[in-house]
């Protein structure tokens, strides 16, 4: 267990400053997991906030990925005998009072709130983490972290009627405790802390499955709110959404170092309007977005359906940007049609740019991602183990690096290389087996025949009679069809759009020559050993 919160902490330790590690994640004593629920034991109320609005997603994701877990949630105990390591840090305190007072005062620090620059982290923050906010001490933190540019709005005013800041659900806010946003305010760029530092277009492997949305998100950066305004990306699950819109932030920034960047999901998007609204401060909320952004970024938005009021906002917000040509870029688990309530003139809005999809992808951009993956972790991997998850791991590329990292974290456990011979024991519960080949894919099938007969997907899934041509489109159909379980009208809809018959003969013709033609054995043997069904 103590492995496990080192390496989640690692992961987090080389991106923040030395002391913005000591004074908040050190501390942290981590109680393991049960079922969903992830035991953490922190000093005091206010690291609750604190850890939910900055690290909170980045740890759970690291723990998600390493222990394979999903929808991870936390369960937050203060213990105040932890608060001599805080204090340790350099801090003075008086613990047990500050806990219980903080939670008393209900003054609520953001969750979910962008990052502010940790570099800048205010002593009044410091300050809190070792306890020293009481009641009436609250206060001068919280206006130091407004000073510093952490929080939005003046929240002393209400403290008294705003609510109990409660151990946060992650990922999640609830609506009636919504958090303020945080303001800009002055140095140059510093929106862009709330983009994710590791998504940039450098680490985005680019293949097939991919490559429209990658290059109009290059585009779209290039030139923000010029082309392909807005831009609308979307995909199922882990296909790297949100890794792409992130990059389009990061490169708008390289190129205007003064650029307003904000990027943020839209079910904080709705956390912040009701909160707004709730508060009275629908104008700053409104100046925020439509009047000092040049470029908007909104993950999720199809976590708008059926939420009217937002709705309603988001479509002002989008047209002010729109007219005054600032970039907008919104993604989505479906395409935009298929949102399900979802008012039509936003619908129409999302298609007046570009929309792009992101497929699952092929085998070679998998094991391509893998590698970078662990190029970025400083891991070995060799070919033979990243063609073995890339085989086994194939429809959503957080699972795919998760595996990876489970995998050197068993091999760091048992103290052995991370070889095919682990690989193969840890994955083999999931390993296709013989003619099981659920996990493979037409896809792979096709991009594996152009390969070995050295044509182009296009020819392949031409009409072409030529031999050269017609004879890799047959085994590549045979294979199809002995190995997966798709009927001939399936597989022919998924070859241009052939008829069922052209299916039926492709296999009836390869099933002779399997027999009698060396090559065409052969070909079968090694297209199938590529993708990993012999
Ligand atoms: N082409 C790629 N190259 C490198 N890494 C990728 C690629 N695609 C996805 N990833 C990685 O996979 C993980 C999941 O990606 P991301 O969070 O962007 O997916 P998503 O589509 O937004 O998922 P969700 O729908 O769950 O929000 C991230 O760690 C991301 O860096």
């Amino acid at each position: 267990m103590d492995g496990l919160w080192e390496s989640t902490l690692g992961r987090l330790r080389g991106r923040l400053a030395e002391e913005t590690y000591a004074t908040w994640l050190e501390p942290i004593r981590f109680d393991g997991i049960e079922g969903r629920i992830v035991r953490l034991r922190i000093p005091n109320r206010f690291f609750a906030d604190w850890i939910s609005a900055r690290y909170l997603p980045d740890i759970l994701e690291s723990l998600a990925a390493l222990t394979g877990a999903e929808g991870l949630d936390v369960s937050w105990v203060v213990d105040p005998s932890l608060q001599e390591q805080v204090t340790s840090a350099g801090q003075v305190a008086s613990p047990a009072v500050a806990d219980r007072e903080v939670a008393s005062t209900g003054v609520m620090l953001a969750p979910g709130a962008m990052l502010a620059d940790e570099a800048m982290l205010s002593r009044g923050a410091r300050m809190a983490a070792a306890g020293r906010v009481t009641a009436r001490a609250s206060r001068p933190p919280v206006r130091a972290l407004r000073a510093a540019g952490e929080l939005p709005f003046d929240v002393e005013g209400g403290a008294d009627r705003a609510p109990i800041a409660r151990p946060p659900v992650a990922r999640s806010v609830a609506a009636d405790r919504v958090a303020p946003p945080v303001e800009s305010g002055s140095p140059v760029g510093e929106q862009s802390y709330a983009l994710n530092p590791r998504y940039l277009f450098d680490n985005f492997v680019v293949g097939p499955s991919n490559q429209l949305a990658h290059a109009a998100s290059i585009a779209a950066s290039s030139s923000p709110g010029k082309r392909y305004n807005p831009l609308f990306i979307y995909s199922k699950v882990g296909l790297g959404k949100t890794h792409l819109v992130n990059a389009v932030g990061h490169r708008v920034l390289e190129d205007r170092r003064d650029a307003r960047v904000l990027f943020l999901s839209a079910e904080r998007f709705t956390n912040e309007f009701i909160w707004a609204l709730q508060h009275k401060r629908i104008d700053e909320f409104r100046a925020r977005y439509r009047g000092s952004c040049d470029v908007l970024v909104i993950d999720d938005i199809q976590f708008l359906a059926g939420r009217e009021q937002t709705q309603e906002e988001f479509f002002h917000t989008f047209n002010a940007l729109y007219h005054a040509d600032k970039q907008i870029v919104v993604t989505s688990d479906v395409y935009p049609q298929h949102i399900p309530e979802m008012q039509e003139r936003l619908i129409s809005r999302f298609q007046w740019g570009l929309v792009a999809d992101i497929q699952a992808p092929e085998l070679d951009t998998r094991i391509a991602i893998l590698r970078k993956k662990a190029e970025q972790e400083q891991l070995h991997l060799g070919d033979d183990v990243a063609l073995l998850v890339a085989q086994v791991v194939q429809s959503n590329v957080r699972e795919l690096e998760g595996t990876l990292l489970r995998l050197a974290v068993l091999a760091d456990a048992q103290q052995r290389p991370l070889d095919i011979e682990l690989a193969r024991m840890a994955l083999g519960a999931h390993q296709p087996k013989g003619r099981d080949a659920r996990q493979t894919s037409v896809e792979d099938i096709q991009r594996a025949a152009c390969e070995y007969f050295q044509i182009g997907i296009k020819e392949l899934m031409s009409d072409r009679r030529h031999r050269n041509v017609s004879l890799p489109r047959m085994i590549a159909m045979y294979i199809c069809r002995e190995r997966l379980d798709l009927s001939y009208p399936m597989i022919g809809a998924r070859f241009g759009n052939k008829d069922h018959t052209t299916v039926m003969n492709a296999h009836r013709k390869i099933s002779g020559l399997v027999e009698s033609d060396e090559r065409v054995k052969r070909a079968i043997e090694v297209i199938e050993r590529k993708v990993g069904i012999s």
